[in-house]
């Protein structure tokens, strides 16, 4: 009936989340507000675990992009978990080392990281660094033999799939600021070069499609491309790369009519394809990685705003407007993500109303959708947005200076505050008096 496993409905006809009743949370917490089901991110997380090492024979690791949702909270269950960690600027991995996340199990990427965030890395000792171009290549190596290390890396590739999602939500084709190209031959090149270098040791090549892709073949298609680059590395260097990092981008379910495949079905036709690509090009099985990021805290999380003004204007539309907004969640208007949403309050009623669920910022596009089934709302009704566990609060903002509103984490039905809310003197925090 949720789009949701942690979601519910209670006797008095409120919407529930990991059990507790939505409109208490709101009420004690204050609105705007992020939930997060801690149970269920540690469901996603050993259902991960528990596929990989079903079709790898556990010869695999499970890394958490921690972009879509970064916190010391959710870095300790990551860690408790087992799972590996996947940071993309010095402030992921800061929050990372904050709660002693075990560097050996954390993999650095990005396009362009700085000198500090390198020397950073290398200095906490980070398992593995995924270089992106031959700038960074060189960089790293100088870094890393100044300082008498060696780093491993793996190399970040385009395999050039052109996986069906929204246009800045893909990456995996040849017009993209990740990685390197094969077809260009740069990625061969870099291989060469990095072979003969000292401050580093090539282990493997990475790859991520896209985000929110709901087909397996992209995934199928990826695995088989690298694969095939990797027997090519093979014949020309005389290297086997151990690690196959395959990247993330598994799609959950926004919306009741979405249909994602089962994570474990992901698993067991990639793995497939590895096994089958391995075997024809005399591959030796390598160690694979997954790096998924929304479909381990997505589904976990929900928004809890207080409903404001309703502005009906006749045959044009319904503008029910929230008190967050833009600021805590950009996803509608950069991608027009689309969420269900429904007034927590009457949750067990009929879905009477099309809404456009409009934000408080001084922008018109500021919406979180348009066209949204919902009960009928009145100020002081309690709203919710369902699925905002992933690039939510990771990708919040304060325009407008507004604050960023708290995140409430729950295990066991048990609420504590993980990210507190944003003062008006942590907005003023950083400006000359
Ligand atoms: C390199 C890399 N790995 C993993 C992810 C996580 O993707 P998702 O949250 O779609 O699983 C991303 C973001 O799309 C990414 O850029
Ligand atoms: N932030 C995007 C996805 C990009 C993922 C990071 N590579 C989203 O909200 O869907």
């Amino acid at each position: 009936m949720f789009v949701s496993d942690c979601l519910g409905l209670n006797a008095l006809g409120h919407l529930t989340i990991g059990g507790r009743d939505t409109v208490e949370l709101a009420q004690t917490y204050g609105t705007p507000l992020y939930v997060m089901d801690e149970d269920e991110i540690r469901r996603a997380c050993e259902s991960y675990r528990e596929s990989v090492n079903r079709y790898y024979g556990g010869r695999g690791l499970v890394t958490y992009a921690s972009k879509a949702f970064c916190c010391k909270a959710v870095c300790r269950i990551v860690a408790e978990e087992g799972l590996g960690l996947d940071v993309v600027s010095g402030g992921e991995l800061y929050t990372a080392k904050s709660v002693g996340f075990p560097p050996e199990r954390i993999f650095f990427h990005g396009n362009n990281k700085t000198v500090q965030e390198l020397i950073e890395a290398l200095e906490y000792g980070v398992g593995t660094i995924v270089v992106d171009n031959f700038d960074e290549l060189m960089l790293l190596d100088q870094l890393a033999v100044s300082r008498g290390k060696v780093a491993e890396i793996l190399f970040r590739i385009k395999p050039g799939i052109d996986a069906h999602t929204h246009d800045f939500v893909r990456t995996g084709q040849i017009d993209s600021k990740f990685g390197l190209a094969l077809e260009t031959g740069e990625a061969m090149e870099a291989v060469r070069q990095a072979v003969g270098m000292k401050g580093v040791r090539l282990k493997g090549v990475h790859c991520h499609i896209g985000s929110q892709i709901f087909d397996i073949e992209p995934f199928e298609h990826a695995a088989e491309v690298m694969l095939g680059f990797m027997a090519d590395v093979k014949a020309e260097t005389g290297r086997e790369l151990e690690i196959l990092d395959l990247g993330g981008g598994f799609g959950i379910k926004y919306l009741p009519e979405h249909d994602p495949v089962q994570y474990d079905r992901y698993m067991q036709r990639v793995a497939g394809a590895v096994e089958r690509t391995c075997k024809a090009r005399g591959l030796r099985t390598p160690f694979i990685v997954i790096e998924p990021g929304r479909s381990i805290v997505g589904p976990a999380g929900l928004t809890l705003y207080t409903a404001g003004a309703v502005k009906e204007i006749p045959g044009v539309r319904t503008y029910l407007s929230v008190d967050g907004g833009m600021g805590d969640n950009p996803r509608y208007i950069l991608y027009q993500a689309p969420y269900e949403a429904m007034v927590a309050n009457r949750a067990a009623e009929p879905k009477t109303r099309t809404v456009t669920l409009a934000g408080r910022c001084c922008e018109s596009g500021d919406l979180i959708g348009e066209h949204m089934q919902m009960q009928e709302a009145r100020a002081g009704d309690i709203i919710a947005v369902l699925a905002t566990g992933a690039y939510n609060y990771a990708m919040a903002s304060n325009y407008n200076r507004i604050p960023r509103p708290p995140v409430v984490m729950l295990r066991e039905g048990r609420a504590r505050v993980v990210v507190r809310r944003e003062s008006y003197e942590d907005l003023v925090r950083n400006d000359e008096d």
